[in-house]
Formats: C-alpha cells, sequence, structure tokens
C-alpha cells in the first residue's frame, strides 16, 4: 500500500489559489521531497494530508484512509511536525516529550527505541524550557514528539528552516537513519540542496507541480547549457547580464552567477569588459536549482 495517495487536489482561500490539480503518491518507505519557495503551497497540502484542512476537490489517502471520512483515525497514525514551532516553549523538553506521548495515549517509554538516536542528542538539555533552547535543538526536539507515538507516516513541513548548517545536517542524518527503518516521510524544504538527499522530490511553485522524479534524474534530464560568470562587482554584474540581449536567466549561485544564453559566452564577456574588467566565466554544472529557475521562468512566460 502506498502511504500517501494524492489524486487531482485544488485548494483556494478567497482569490488565492494555493495547489492547482496536485497528484502524487509515496512509495513504502520512501523520503519524499516537496521542494519550493514561500508561497509555493506546500503547508497547505501537509494541512489538507494531516485533515486540518480540506481541500476543495480531488482525493487524499493517507496509509489507506480517507483524509475526510476517516480524518480522526490518521490523525492518530501520523507524526506532523509543522512549520512553525509546535512546542509548549514553557514546557521542558522532558516535559514536552511527555505531553506528546499522553495525548496519543502511549509513553515515552513505550516508544523510546523510535526516538532514541535523536532524543538522546538533546537529553542533556531535558530540564531547559523549550523556549530556551537553540533552533537545532528545538527541531530534534519536534521531530522527537512527532514521532513519539510511532507514526505509520512522518509529515515535515521545512524542519530545517532558519536552522544552522550543522544542526541542518544532522537533521537530515536523522531523516535518512528513519528511513532506513523503513519510515515514510514526506518533508519540505525551500533549501535546493536538500533535494538531493530525498529519494524523490516534486518541484512545487503557485500550487503546482512543475516536476516529480528522482534529483539525479532531474539534473541529468536537464539539457540547457549553463555558464558560470563572475566579476568584482557581482550587484552590477547580475544587473548589466539580466540586461544583456542574449541573456536568457541569470541568478546568483554561491559566489557566481548561473547564466543561460541564446549567444556564445565570449561576445557576452566583450560586451561587459568596459565595467567589469576583471569579468571571467567557464561551464558550469547544472544543478536542482538552475532546472528550477529554468522550470519557473518557464511557467511566469506561459501564465
Ligand atoms: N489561511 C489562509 N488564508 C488565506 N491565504 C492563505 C492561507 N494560508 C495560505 N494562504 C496563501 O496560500 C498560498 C500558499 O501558502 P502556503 O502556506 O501553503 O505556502 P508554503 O509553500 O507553505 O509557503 P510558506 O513557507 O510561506 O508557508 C500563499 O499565497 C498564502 O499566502
Amino acid at each position: 500500500m502506498q502511504p500517501i495517495v494524492v489524486n487531482n487536489i485544488s485548494k483556494s482561500y478567497g482569490n488565492v489559489q494555493a495547489l492547482r490539480d496536485i497528484s502524487f503518491a509515496v512509495e513504502p518507505g520512501e523520503l519524499f521531497g516537496l521542494i519550493g519557495p514561500d508561497g509555493a503551497g506546500k503547508s497547505t497540502l501537509f494541512r489538507i494530508l494531516t485533515t486540518l484542512v480540506l481541500a476543495d476537490k480531488g482525493n487524499t489517502f493517507v496509509n489507506g484512509m480517507d483524509v475526510v471520512k476517516d480524518y480522526r483515525a490518521i490523525r492518530r497514525q501520523v507524526g506532523y511536525m509543522p512549520g512553525k514551532f509546535s512546542l509548549y516553549q514553557d514546557l521542558t523538553v522532558e516535559e514536552n516529550l511527555h505531553f506528546f506521548a499522553t495525548i496519543f495515549n502511549t509513553t515515552v517509554k513505550a516508544n523510546y527505541d523510535m526516538i532514541r538516536d535523536i532524543y538522546e542528542q538533546i537529553a542533556p538539555f531535558k530540564d531547559r524550557q523549550a523556549g530556551k533552547l537553540s533552533g537545532g535543538m528545538k527541531q530534534k526536539l519536534a521531530l522527537s514528539c512527532a514521532l513519539v507515538h510511532r507514526p505509520a507516516v512522518l509529515f515535515l513541513d521545512e524542519p530545517t528552516t532558519g536552522v544552522d548548517p550543522v544542526s541542518r545536517k544532522e537533521f537530515w542524518e536523522m531523516l535518512q537513519r528513519l528511513r532506513e527503518k523503513g519510515m515514510p516521510i514526506l518533508v519540505s524544504t525551500p533549501y535546493m540542496d536538500e533535494a538531493t538527499l530525498c529519494d524523490r522530490v516534486a518541484l512545487i511553485q503557485h500550487g503546482a507541480f512543475m516536476q516529480i522524479d528522482k534529483p539525479q534524474h532531474i539534473v541529468d534530464n536537464f539539457q540547457t547549457k549553463i555558464w558560470a560568470f563572475r566579476a568584482a562587482n557581482t550587484f552590477r554584474l547580475i544587473r548589466d547580464l539580466r540586461a544583456h540581449p542574449g541573456v536568457t536567466s541569470c541568478f546568483a549561485f554561491g559566489e557566481y552567477l548561473h547564466v543561460v544564453l541564446t549567444t556564445d559566452p565570449a561576445s557576452v564577456k566583450i560586451d561587459l569588459q568596459a565595467h567589469h574588467p576583471d569579468i571571467t566565466y567557464k561551464p558550469a554544472q547544472a544543478g536542482i536549482e538552475d532546472v528550477f529557475m529554468a522550470l519557473m521562468q518557464a511557467q511566469t512566460e506561459t501564465s
């Protein structure tokens, strides 16, 4: 049985169409990523899947059950870490964990094997109020609380947003271990680099899926040539490249600008050299960001 099945879901809030005809399924034991910027519709999809919001159209099944008819049973069987910090700030680490176990009618002791890996990292702070933990610690506690009732499916809405890079890496290592244990996980992130850590991803923008595939397939199937330009005055270089008639798109990528051209890079270099005497370029390896930007641009041009 596929733990998550979504068929043709749409959802509007007044005039805002948050989701447009979304369909996908998550396979058993799969780590599936929803990758998209703020406002793309990720949280709305999580709220529908966790039975907190009703879709206008379509149907959705979690662990084989209908999110509308079987909402009570689904709520007992899923672990959900919402985007915003979900813990009780004035309860301690230990109290939060016991609270979440209790509302699911279970105990921390009964399910300790489920959270041991994660909880042991925050156990030295068990008497500290949740509100006084660092961002990374809060996320570990929130994940422990989402797992303490031994859910069948795990929903994580932007778990690493605003978390430092080391904690982000640790968090994804924990997700990999949960996946190895067979836990199906739907996780959203605005960070494109995290896409490569998922089994499959959906690239989402303006409430629509632009592509669903394995991250490596998405990159391998991207045929567009990317050039990496650089000069001392990055800000002006972005402006000048975007104004150049031979430039299709240009965005910052670390210390370089990733550029798609309709002309050859040498002529662009010559054209911009007067204002950028140190301008250089080289071929770039396309990443998920490049695919995302190209798809976004195509979507904007056709809408
Ligand atoms: N309760 C609501 N009422 C009105 N509009 C809403 C509501 N919730 C979300 N929206 C709008 O729906 C769209 C999708 O929002 P959603 O929160 O699902 O996106 P997101 O990808 O999770 O982004 P974010 O990370 O900013 O939450 C946005 O335009 C948002 O402003």
